[in-house]
């Protein structure tokens, strides 16, 4: 599991650790074990560390004395080193007597900065770290926005993202590797953030840190997290999931869901909707019933709303009623949102709803009767949303996008490592929704079946794409499924 924390929380256990050791000492952990990284870079890039050109963007803070006092272990290995100093009247005095004495160049005008940046075979972006504050300015945005041939080592986080949420306010440097200090940060695994990010090291610089504000499951977690049957097993033992889903409009919406919780773990897949016999003849394993989720028959958990068309309204209304788990999707969403939380008030089960940021947008205008935000700046704000949203409804909540976000009422936030951009495509939501319930069937807390289910998606959605990659359809992305359920299983 990755564990991530806002600057707050780093900065009080750094506070707390600093004051019971030397000065200066955390730096040099951070700045040892970038030096380290760097070392092995160069050495996969160029046979060697000695005679390589390295270009140390410093900034003003100890973000740029990081970097500083790495460029200069890097010098000390015979590495021809320029710091470029972009406040040089507020540069950490320490790190640039590093690199003076360990016979480091020292640049301050831009021009020369940005050649040598443009020629560099490693670059360490020191410009700010978990100081930064707002978009980069003038001065940094131009490295931003240059060419460059080497690679990009970003200290602690890429300048310009945002610590906390992974916003980046203007431009921002797009590193190669990102070396993190302490703890993940949350910007470092949300996007745009993230994508800014590349490779993300963890350097132990020994800070004692509470529980995480943000983390990210792994192989090992979701592969502990997945229902698997024993001896004792039966289908109703390993969970039955109804699907309340598709329309006349939209019956592939149905067959897509259907093919989602077939996969996911449970024991059976109920299906109740006008799209039963597209259903059965393309997965005759699915039991059927006629009529809307009341008095369908034992059911472990329900997942409504994908292409629920004119009858979502209704079928919400039957699912929400029951004592089961529920998992809200598309037109369900839709319908909530002009219910309010008010709909979800009287449940005793989970509810999980899984909107993309359209859908988020009705919810809470839903909740606070204004109107709706807009969908980019809800994308921007991932976390934010989908936390609020959480907050909203009482309900788990999983907010699509490039990068899912994983919402427990109760505060917990998860983000999904995994996913690709080709599964922007029609119906991968319904085979998400399926997937999701069937795993919230089996048994699974909300927050768990919703992170494992995107977990596996994205994986899927990977594997059926391929590399370097090419469009899929949702099918596809469902019939991935039992291979990446194998892989996570094998570790
Ligand atoms: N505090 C500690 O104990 C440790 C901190 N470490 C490093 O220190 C960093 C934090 O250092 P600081 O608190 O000095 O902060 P930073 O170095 O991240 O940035 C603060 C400086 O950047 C300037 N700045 C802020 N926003 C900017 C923007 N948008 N464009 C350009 N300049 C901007 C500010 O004026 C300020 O001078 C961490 O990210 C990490 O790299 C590590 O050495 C480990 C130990
Ligand atoms: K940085």
């Amino acid at each position: 599991m990755r564990h991530a924390h806002r600057v707050e929380i780093v900065r009080a256990s750094e506070a707390e650790l600093m004051a019971r050791l030397p000065e200066g000492t955390l730096m040099q952990r951070a700045a040892a074990g970038l030096a380290a990284t760097c070392a092995r870079l160069l050495t996969g890039r160029r046979g060697r560390v000695y005679g390589s050109r390295v270009v140390v963007l410093a900034g003003s803070g100890d973000n740029g004395g990081d970097a500083l006092y790495a460029g200069a272990a890097l010098a000390r290995r015979g590495a021809r080193v320029t710091a470029v100093l972009l406040a040089p009247e507020r540069v950490h005095a320490g790190g640039l007597a590093a690199v003076r004495s360990a016979r480091g160049r020292v640049v301050v005008e831009r021009e020369t900065g940005l050649a040598e940046f443009s020629r560099a075979d490693l670059v360490l972006d020191g410009i700010v770290g978990i100081g930064g504050r707002g978009g980069l300015r003038a001065g940094a945005r131009s490295y931003a926005e240059a060419a460059r041939r080497g690679v990009v080592v970003a200290v602690d986080l890429p300048s310009g993202v945002d610590a906390d949420t992974g916003e980046v306010p203007g431009a921002a440097l797009r590193a190669d590797v990102t070396v993190c200090f302490g703890t993940y940060k949350p910007g470092l695994l949300v996007d745009p953030g993230a994508s800014y990010a590349g490779a993300v090291q963890l350097v132990g610089i020994g800070l004692e840190l509470p529980p995480p504000d943000v983390t990210a499951l792994q192989h090992a977690d979701v592969a502990a997290l997945l229902p698997v049957p024993d001896v004792e097993s039966d289908k109703y033992r390993r969970g039955v999931v109804g699907v309340a889903a598709g329309s006349a409009t939209y019956p592939g919406a149905a067959v897509l869901a259907v093919a989602g919780a077939l996969r996911g773990g449970a024991g059976a897949v109920r299906y109740v909707g006008t799209a039963a016999e597209e259903v059965v003849r393309r997965f005759p394993e699915t039991l059927v019933t006629e009529g809307g989720p009341h008095g369908a028959g034992r059911v472990q958990a329900w997942v409504v709303g994908p292409g629920g068309g004119e009858g979502a309204r209704q079928t919400l209304a039957e699912a929400l009623a029951s004592d089961v788990p529920v998992l809200v999707d598309a037109d369900g969403l839709t319908e909530l949102g002009r219910l309010g939380p008010g709909a979800l008030a009287g449940r005793t089960a989970p509810t999980l709803l899984t909107p993309h940021t359209g859908e988020a947008a009705r919810l809470l205008a839903g909740a606070d009767g204004t109107a709706p935000p807009a969908a980019a700046d809800l994308a921007a704000a991932r976390l934010a949303t989908a936390r609020r949203l959480a907050a909203a409804y009482r309900a788990t909540v999983l907010l699509k996008g490039s990068t899912t976000v994983i919402a427990d009422p109760g505060g917990a936030v998860r983000v999904n490592p995994t996913g690709t951009s080709w599964l922007a495509t029609a119906g991968s939501g319904d085979v998400l929704a399926g997937l999701a319930g069937s795993l919230l069937a089996a048994g699974l807390p909300a927050l768990d079946a919703a992170s494992v289910a995107a977990y596996l998606h994205g994986l899927a959605g990977r594997h059926a794409a391929g590399e370097p990659g090419a469009p899929v359809t949702a099918s596809w992305v469902a019939e991935a499924l039992p291979v990446v359920w194998r892989g996570v299983r094998e570790g």
